[in-house]
């Protein structure tokens, strides 16, 4: 389905002495099979957009090749963008037309009948809670509605490969658990191929079969969710001492079974190799040098301590600050999972 080797793409910015190449995707193949949901994560900047723009043909790549439902991306580019969906990240640009209209006049551009795509889009306005807006002008829309609108112009024409930029930023937690439905649907009732970028760490490990983690415009790793999080040492075993003065007695006696050991304040923890066979001995000793907890939490790796343990930083360190408030709380929701 998508095929690509040594992709590459450089962007030169400033002038004169300022001027500076930025090598946003810096050599990248992939190997996409039919059917497969493939979640692209990486932090701000990584180069998610950029190689999504170069398969879907609106930025031909500096190098490397690259073929899509089996066309190439710069031979045979009107082929490519006939054959997919694609949602960008930006989200599309409004006529004045009504909102349904515009997914109609979206359908008939892929050579849909008008019946047909009309019919399409009442389907797919009732599926993403757009019911009611189908005469409403998109400029009269809310944010949330306009994203689903640009979703819903994507997946008018009924495409196999669909190529989602960010499906759900932007999105309330209750839209965005509506649209995670509608792309496992579209894998399930049609067989769709689905490649989406996020950084979402919860939307990643929930809708992909296979995750691409992507660093400074390299694959830094390609695996399942479960095989990236085996590779991380253990599970995070965090311990609250009641009495703070026996804080530095309980991190000895952890650093017993676990790799390193950090305090914070009464917080003692580290990570522990099948922590569940080990803790119960732990806690026995504990006992023993008459040590209290207030609490016990036993956290399995999360794709965040993936990205920590392949590349050295923390995903959410790595990202710009986030600009608004809902997607700092669905953020927050990725690093509790
Ligand atoms: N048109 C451009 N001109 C110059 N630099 C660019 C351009 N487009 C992207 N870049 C740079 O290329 C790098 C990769 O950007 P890209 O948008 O692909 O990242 P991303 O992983 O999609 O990030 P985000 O999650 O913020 O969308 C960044 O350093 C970005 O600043």
């Amino acid at each position: 389905m998508i095929h690509a080797r040594g992709l590459v793409q450089t962007f030169h910015t400033g002038r004169g002495k300022q001027k500076r190449e930025v090598r946003a995707v810096d050599g990248v193949d992939l190997d996409i099979a039919e059917g497969e949901v493939v979640g692209f994560l990486g932090p701000n900047g990584a180069g998610k957009t950029t190689t999504l723009r170069m398969l879907t043909t609106l930025l031909r790549p500096t190098a490397g090749t690259a073929t899509v439902n089996g066309y190439d991306v710069v031979r045979d580019a009107v082929m490519v963008r006939r054959s997919i969906g694609y949602v960008s990240q930006a989200g599309g640009t409004f006529s004045q037309a009504q909102a349904g209209d515009e997914v109609v006049d979206h359908g008939m551009l892929y050579g849909m009948s008008r019946a047909d795509a009309t019919r399409r889009g009442h389907a797919l306005f009732e599926q993403l809670q757009l019911d009611g807006l189908w005469e409403r002008m998109p400029k009269n829309m809310s944010g949330g509605q306009k994203r689903r609108l640009d979703i819903a112009m994507g997946l008018v024409h009924d495409p196999t490969l669909v190529f989602l930029d960010e499906p759900t930023t932007g999105l309330d937690p209750q839209a965005r658990a509506n649209l995670w439905d509608h792309i496992r649907r579209l894998r399930t009732d049609h067989g769709a191929t689905i490649f989406l970028t996020t950084h979402y760490l919860d939307e990643a490990d929930e809708l992909s079969d296979r995750i691409l983690i992507i660093d400074n415009g390299r694959i830094v790793a390609a695996d399942t969710a479960d095989n990236l999080k085996s590779r991380v040492s253990g599970d995070l075993v965090d311990l609250e001492i009641s009495n703070a003065a026996q804080v530095s007695t309980a991190a000895a006696k952890l650093a017993v079974i676990a790799g390193s050991v950090e305090t914070l304040d009464r917080h003692v923890r580290g990570r522990v190799q099948h922590a569940g066979r080990h803790v119960p001995s732990l806690l026995r000793e504990l006992t023993s040098e008459s040590i209290e907890l207030d609490s016990i939490e036993i956290i399995r790796p999360t794709l965040d301590d993936v990205f920590l343990t392949i590349t050295g930083r923390s995903l959410r360190d790595a990202e710009a600050t986030t600009d608004n408030a809902a997607e700092t709380e669905i953020e927050n929701e990725g690093v509790l999972r």
